[in-house]
């Protein structure tokens, strides 16, 4: 029986520290790297990234849009980086940001959290915006196999604001309800929940929302968007220790050297512990 991805996540982020990079082959990225915009220069980033992280960082999180614009052939390449990611040790992160009707959720959960489908990954970044009951079916499959979910909640682009903040009838925002969601199915796992938050580190002081979901929040937002570790005690409070802070292009950009990109991403994560440990 495979351990919780919850756990699973715990002990790799005591044993590598938490700092999560993004594979994200932008076709800028690409033309910087000297790579082609085609599927062999996808191919030849992602296998650099994977080459340079795989062995050290917690979480890999592959940005599935990058992949999916080459079509099947990206998709392959997408299926090969998950499984040489995983073999190396990194938990993945598919970040496809899935959501749908319940019956069509199914399906996605299937593509992803199936562990006999090719892209199987420990997470899948999901959205609730279709209601969160509509995401049962990847709640349901996630625990059979020992998956997680990061539902976004508080994203970190400046329009997220307009849904996430918006006020229901009972007075909580659309953000605080899913994170109330997520402490509910979280609760009484030990060490960490396997379901997680999708919550920006761009987003300043979150004091008035209660972010003690009892599970990790991927925190997208440092580097190329603004945010910087040292942000991450102010935004995060006393659930600082939970986050995941995703880098990925303020990584990237030092490729394709792998000395350089394992320097950069050894300077995020310095810097990540510091702020942390003086939290
Ligand atoms: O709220 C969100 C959710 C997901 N993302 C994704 O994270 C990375 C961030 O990349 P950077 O290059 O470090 O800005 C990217 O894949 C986004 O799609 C996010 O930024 N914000």
């Amino acid at each position: 029986m495979t351990e919780p991805f919850g756990a699973r996540l715990r002990h790799a982020m005591d044993e590598r520290g938490p700092l999560c990079v993004g594979i994200d082959p932008h076709a800028s990225l690409l033309a910087e790297w000297g790579l082609n915009d085609d599927v062999a220069g996808l191919e030849r980033f992602s296998r650099t990234v994977v080459e340079a992280m795989a062995d050290r960082v917690a979480v890999l999180k592959p940005q599935s849009a990058f992949f999916e614009r080459f079509g099947s052939r990206g998709i392959a390449v997408l299926e090969k980086s998950v499984e040489e990611a995983r073999a190396a040790g990194a938990l993945v992160v598919m970040d496809a940001k899935r959501g749908d009707i319940g019956s069509t959720m199914a399906a996605y959960a299937e593509s992803f959290l199936s562990k006999d489908s090719p892209l199987f990954s420990d997470a899948l970044t999901v959205s609730p915006y279709l209601g969160y009951g509509s995401l049962s079916p990847a709640v349901v499959l996630a625990r059979q196999s020992g998956a997680g979910l990061f539902v976004l909640a508080l994203t970190s682009n400046p329009e997220g604001g307009e849904v996430q903040h918006a006020v229901r009838a009972d007075g909580r925002t659309v953000g605080a309800t899913m994170l109330a969601h997520l402490a509910a199915e979280n609760e009484g796992e030990e060490p960490l929940g396997s379901f997680g938050a999708v919550v920006g580190a761009t987003l300043g002081d979150l004091s008035t929302y209660d972010l003690s979901i009892n599970g990790p929040l991927l925190a997208p937002g440092i580097g190329a968007q603004g945010a910087t570790p040292a942000d991450l005690p102010r935004v995060f409070g006393a659930a600082v220790r939970n986050v995941v802070p995703n880098v990925s292009r303020g990584v990237l950009r030092h490729g394709p050297d792998v000395v350089a990109l394992r320097e950069a991403a050894s300077r995020f994560a310095d810097e990540i512990v510091s702020a942390v440990s003086g939290a």
